[in-house]
């Protein structure tokens, strides 16, 4: 190890822990959960650090300006992909967005994604539109439910569930009833808790066959259930056709995801060169589905979580909704831009709450940052959690303040990601490709949330404390979920 550290500063990789031998500084990052023990090790190291985990070199990027080197000026360097060991479950990282090499293939899909069901044109549209304010009233009816009987409602639950519902209505234009929803929620929960957890087998390589936590395992079982409900729909939608092009049944006049994909898949390729066949549609689809559910939800957990904890910001948008809105219901994409403390209070929830806090990239060639190298075959981590916490960039880094966004969207409007201090959707090539999606559903269910219900806590979160703790899997979930009560406002 003094030689490879030596050779570290040698090829003028950036500074970081001394690793012990064989598992490198695994011991360090294991202490907490990795973005926060990754931001504590830059704090001592600097904002590009070296930390080897086990057998992986990765490189960690913590301050604005570093994950502006890995997301805009290398990106084209910088955006491939290794995958996670788990997901080499039932052929998934083959054809999984997320995972695939920036390269032809992933390119067709994020176009379909976008073309298709994801861009601001699609969701604005006479299709998607009303299933988009479906899912908001479906959110408020559930709250309501238990507001009638004053039961506690779990915040991340209910809407988990609401929007669980609108992307298969969106991508399969069919609801779930009630046994296949329980079955998919715990599912897709399950899916997103494992899929990005710490696994020896990402470490140490060379062992990875024998899956010795059984991550593959456990992840191959719960992403079959998503399969099986996805292959039910398209084993439906085939005979539908079928019938259709024999004149027994009507055709379909408005297509919906699984359609295009099928039009496509029958035609034997996309427009361009890529093969769209059903194991592609099937893997796209539950990537598109599990992408969803979680981040929404999520982000609406720790916001409520955070108002509830801040009362006067709590009142200052309630007091907006009831003057903006008045006596309308609920609020939908059209209201957004009347609404400066609703933004301010996501954005600042989505800063200190980022939903994918590490994003994981791999250098494809060598590149030089700040007169580092970073090494072709190295990881990179931009670690967001710590850019959204930078001192430099945020007075008091920590402290829940919506109003210091309120500025900078009377200057700059809603993402602000050229400046690299704010990009909870992470930044270039592979930017998340449901921004659109999430920023009108967590605006439309979290206003519509506060502007219909009253919300305190239950008596023994009260006398306790909210739990702030984190989980993290592909997403960073609250350990302990949310439980609150609504009373009709
Ligand atoms: C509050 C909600 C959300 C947040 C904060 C969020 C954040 C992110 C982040 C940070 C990434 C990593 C980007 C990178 O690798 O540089 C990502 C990727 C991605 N997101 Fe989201 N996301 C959210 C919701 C959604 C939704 C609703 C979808 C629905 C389709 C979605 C689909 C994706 C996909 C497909 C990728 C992979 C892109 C790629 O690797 O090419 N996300 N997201």
């Amino acid at each position: 190890y003094v030689f490879q550290l030596l050779d570290d500063r040698r090829r003028r990789m950036p500074p970081g822990p001394i690793p012990l031998p064989i598992i490198g500084n695994l011991l360090d990052v294991a202490r907490e959960l990795p973005h926060r023990s990754l931001a504590r090790l830059a704090r001592c190291h600097g904002p590009l650090m070296t930390v080897r985990l086990g057998t992986l070199v990765t490189i960690v990027a913590s301050s604005p300006s570093t994950a502006r080197e890995v997301l805009q000026t290398h990106n084209c360097s910088l955006t491939g992909r290794s995958p996670p060991d788990a997901w080499l479950a039932l052929g998934h990282a083959a054809n999984s967005v997320f995972i695939l090499p920036p390269g032809q293939r992933w390119r067709t899909l994020r176009r379909i994604g976008t073309e298709h069901l994801l861009s601001a044109r699609q969701l604005d549209g006479k299709r998607l539109r009303p299933l988009l304010r479906g899912a908001v009233l479906d959110l408020v009816r559930r709250v309501s439910e238990l507001a009638a009987v004053a039961a506690p409602v779990e915040v991340g639950h209910a809407a988990f569930a609401a929007v669980m519902d609108l992307q298969w209505r969106a991508m399969f234009s069919a609801g779930l009833d009630g046994a296949a929803a329980r079955v998919l929620q715990e599912a897709s929960r399950e899916s997103v808790k494992l899929s990005l957890k710490p696994n020896v087998s990402d470490f140490f390589p060379a062992f990875a066959t024998a899956d010795l936590q059984g991550m593959r395992r456990r992840f191959a079982r719960v992403v079959a259930v998503v399969y099986r409900l996805i292959d039910e729909q398209i084993d439906r939608r085939m005979l539908d056709r079928r019938g259709a092009a024999g004149g027994c049944s009507p055709a379909r006049v408005e297509k919906d995801l699984l359609d295009v994909m099928l039009d496509m898949s029958e035609r034997g390729k996309d427009d361009g060169a890529v093969t769209v066949n059903r194991d592609v549609i099937r893997t796209f689809l539950t990537d598109i589905f599990l992408a969803t559910v979680d981040t929404i939800s999520t982000t609406i957990e720790w916001a409520m979580a955070e108002l509830l904890q801040h009362p006067d910001s709590m009142r200052k948008l309630q007091e907006e909704l009831r003057r903006v809105l008045g006596s309308k219901a609920d609020v939908e994409h059209s209201d957004i831009d009347r609404l400066p403390y609703l933004r301010a209070v996501i954005m600042e929830t989505l800063r200190l709450h980022p939903v994918v806090p590490l994003v994981p990239n791999e250098a494809e060639e060598t590149v030089e940052i700040m007169g580092h190298a970073v090494p072709k075959g190295c990881t990179v981590l931009v670690n967001l959690w710590a850019v959204h916490r930078d001192a430099g960039a945020w007075p008091e880094p920590d402290r829940f303040t919506p109003e210091r966004f309120l500025l900078r969207l009377q200057e700059a409007g809603f993402l602000g990601t050229t400046e690299f201090q704010f990009i909870p959707f992470s930044a270039g090539r592979r930017v998340c490709l449901g921004l659109q999606l999430a920023t009108r559903m967590v605006h439309a269910m979290l206003g519509s949330l506060l502007h219909r219900f009253e919300w305190t806590l239950p008596q023994e979160v009260k006398e306790n404390g909210i739990d702030m703790s984190e989980n993290l899997g592909l997403t960073m979930v609250m350990a302990t979920p949310l439980q609150a009560i609504a009373n009709s406002a």
